[in-house]
């Protein structure tokens, strides 16, 4: 909890609470009264329907010939980005949008934050309708995205933070408060007062998300926010989005390819394939679905004699040395082979896994036809 970690009394109470800093009511009084004003039951937080965005662009040929060609005879294409998704969305949810390169998942973002319009669908977050971006509906949500930065390069991030203090209209004591606690969750120390510029990827993602997280909003879309960071940085980031969902309440979009974020982060994703919605559920279940085979490596005190033919369920996939076996096992065999592994020769070590994540969505894109442009329609 925000409070265990040397800030109790006054972790989740961020800007926009309201509640007087030097309160000493306890923490979990705190934090349930920040919680009821934040969500009510039966409440959705995003709701969307045959949301659909087709981008329509024209088309240059490379070089000044094709620059020309393209003043004088315009060619446009429309590229079709989402194609009728559906998703709901319950307070403090945090939600995985999942698919390869281009699937749609920013462009989802854009649409649910406000940035870019549907072309078709239905499209309530937090019962606004985003592209109107009402003060009420941007005052709630934030938005962090991995590879674009929201502080000013040249300045230090805390002039950043005092720009949105104005924005958001936050108090002076408002402000304070969640600067501390932000400075003291992602371990900022000095950070804010260094221009940006001369801060390391990671020190920057720390500070864009104590920007994105200081007026305390009820939705967060963090698109990729641990593109290129290493696995302490992640870490950081990881934890303090937990913490953020687990004691504020607040719901999260995530994107990333890093499925380790996924897994710590995730309990529901929402798998994306051109555009379109092809899973909506637990990890758990889609990894079971696709890989469902249980992985065994054994390692022996010497070659393994296997019988022959080997008993059902199991087959071996892999030999990394003589003395070693990489099976995968159907779950409703496995007490059955692990008792019969141990008659194929001494065992000195053996490890049970679920298939690994990235083999997992490996399969999951394999699955999926080639990226195709028949998504897009060409018109003169
Ligand atoms: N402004 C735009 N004009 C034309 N096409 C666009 C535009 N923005 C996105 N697209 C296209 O829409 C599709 C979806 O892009 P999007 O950025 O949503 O994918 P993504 O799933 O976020 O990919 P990545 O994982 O690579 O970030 C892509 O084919 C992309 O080229």
């Amino acid at each position: 909890m925000f409070g265990s970690g040397g800030v109790r009394g006054v972790g989740p109470r961020w800007a926009g609470d309201h509640v007087p800093p030097d309160s000493n009511e306890p923490l979990e009084v705190i934090m349930m009264s920040a919680l009821s004003t934040r969500s009510h039951p039966g409440d959705v937080v995003v709701r969307c329907r045959d949301l659909t965005k087709h981008f329509r662009y024209h088309e240059q040929q490379p070089g000044l010939a094709g620059t020309v060609r393209a003043l004088l005879r315009r060619r446009h294409r429309t590229r079709v980005a989402v194609e009728g998704l559906d998703l709901d969305l319950a307070p403090g949810e945090v939600c995985g949008l999942l698919g390869r390169n281009g699937a749609g998942k920013t462009t989802t973002i854009k649409m649910l934050c406000g940035l870019i319009q549907p072309t078709a669908g239905e499209l309530s977050v937090l019962g606004e309708r985003p592209s109107r971006r009402s003060f009420t509906f941007l005052r709630q949500i934030s938005v962090i995205f991995g590879q674009k930065s929201m502080l000013w390069w040249d300045l230090p991030a805390y002039d950043s933070l005092l720009l949105h203090r104005r924005m958001y209209d936050l108090s002076r004591s408002e402000f304070d408060l969640a600067v501390g606690q932000l400075s003291e969750l992602l371990e900022l120390g000095d950070l804010l007062s260094i221009p940006v510029r001369r801060l390391s990827l990671g020190q920057r993602m720390r500070c864009e998300l104590a920007l994105a997280l200081l007026h305390s909003p009820r939705l967060l879309f963090a698109d990729e926010p641990t593109i290129g960071l290493d696995v302490l940085g992640k870490r950081v980031i990881r934890d303090f989005l937990a913490r953020v969902n687990v004691e504020l309440g607040t719901s999260i979009v995530l994107t990333s390819h890093d499925m380790d974020d996924v897994a710590a982060l995730c309990p529901r994703v929402v798998l994306i394939d051109h555009g379109t919605k092809r899973y909506d559920g637990d990890l758990t279940g889609l990894a079971r679905s696709v890989r469902p085979a249980k992985q065994m490596m054994v390692t022996f005190t010497a070659e393994p004699q296997l019988p022959d033919p080997l008993p059902p369920g199991v087959t071996v996939v892999g030999r990394p040395a003589p003395d070693v076996l990489q099976l995968d096992i159907d779950r409703e065999w496995l007490a059955e082979v692990l008792t019969a592994v141990s008659g194929w020769g001494p065992v000195v070590d053996l490890e049970v896994t679920d298939a690994d994540l990235d083999e997992v969505m490996v399969s999951v894109f394999d699955g999926f036809p080639e990226q195709r442009s028949p998504g897009e329609s060409r018109s003169a």
